[in-house]
């Protein structure tokens, strides 16, 4: 028997999934407590390390929150938005720290999981990379130094199997980039433009979003003004950046009260 807190991995036969997987069995301080898939998924009643490919691992890969969420002290959730909300309340009944890398959450889903947080640490990021979260504060300080003659635009590009745009990333910029203006970003945003869009509104935060190949994530943010540009850039050119850092959230929450946290605290960037 260890001490070592126990990690749940939701969606392990996805990109992000299989990386946790690798990534938490060669951590020092975590051990991997279960394994999730949809249920229906080819997977489920599967040995894990057999159904990635490699060696049996003794994890019998599971369908059932409840009963897996009970035995961990973590869960790393890397999903879609509708079972990402659902673990929000299931990780909190069992008072396990809930890392929350999944995209595309609507305000709804953002509601429930403020709920769940009432009960649990939930760590919610985006993007969880150094690189990125850094980024984030060099945005929201450029920002805050222009004025409104300096067109902000975000461009983000990711691989041809993405669903969601923008990216959860983008949108941390943008956020970062209107906290800095001191404007709210649901009234300056303007997303993809097509067709007779006029000239640009003044003071607007442009997304854009290229999906192709098997390009793991990049994000450019892009200050313009009259002779002259900014352009700060962040490439990640491996998921294992993104499962690290969810490892070192995972970690970090054991000993948080309840409450919403991102990764700027994780880091010590606040
Ligand atoms: N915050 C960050 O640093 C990063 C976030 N992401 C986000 O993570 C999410 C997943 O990305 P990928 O791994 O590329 O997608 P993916 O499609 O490869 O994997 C998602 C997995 O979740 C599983 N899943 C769906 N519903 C489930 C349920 N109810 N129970 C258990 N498993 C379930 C799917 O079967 C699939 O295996 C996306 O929202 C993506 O944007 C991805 C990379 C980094
Ligand atoms: O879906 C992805 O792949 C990624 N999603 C995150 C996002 O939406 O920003 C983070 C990273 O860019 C990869």
């Amino acid at each position: 028997m260890t001490d070592k807190p126990g990690v749940v991995i939701t969606g392990v036969s996805g990109r992000m999934g299989q990386m946790l997987v690798r990534e938490v069995l060669v951590h020092d301080g975590l051990r991997l407590a279960g394994a999730l898939e949809r249920p229906g998924h080819d997977w489920v009643g599967h040995d894990l390390g057999e159904a990635m490919g490699g060696a049996a691992l003794g994890v019998r890969v599971g369908d059932d929150p409840l009963e897996a969420f009970a035995r961990a002290q973590a869960v790393i959730d890397f999903t879609a938005p509708a079972a990402t909300v659902a673990f929000a309340d299931l990780a909190a009944q069992a008072r396990a720290v809930h890392v929350i890398g999944t995209t595309g959450l609507s305000d709804d889903d953002l509601k429930r999981i403020h709920i769940a947080a009432r009960h649990a640490v939930i760590v919610r990021a985006g993007n969880m990379s150094l690189g990125v979260n850094l980024l984030t504060k060099v945005t929201e300080q450029v920002a805050r130094a222009l004025d409104a003659d300096w067109d902000i635009e975000i461009v983000e590009a990711h691989h041809n199997r993405k669903v969601d745009a923008p990216s959860g990333t983008a949108l941390m910029l943008g956020e970062a980039a209107a906290a800095g203006r001191g404007v709210s970003l649901a009234e300056v945003s303007d997303r993809g433009r097509d067709g007779m869009t006029g000239a640009r509104d003044k003071g607007a935060i442009g997304f854009h979003a290229i999906r192709g190949g098997d390009i793991v994530g990049e994000h450019e943010v892009i200050f313009a003004t009259g002779g002259e540009r900014i352009v700060i850039k962040h490439i990640a050119s491996d998921r294992a950046l993104f499962a690290r850092g969810a490892l070192k959230a995972a970690l970090w929450g054991q000993d948080k009260a309840p409450g919403e946290y991102d990764m700027l605290d994780v880091l010590g960037l606040n």
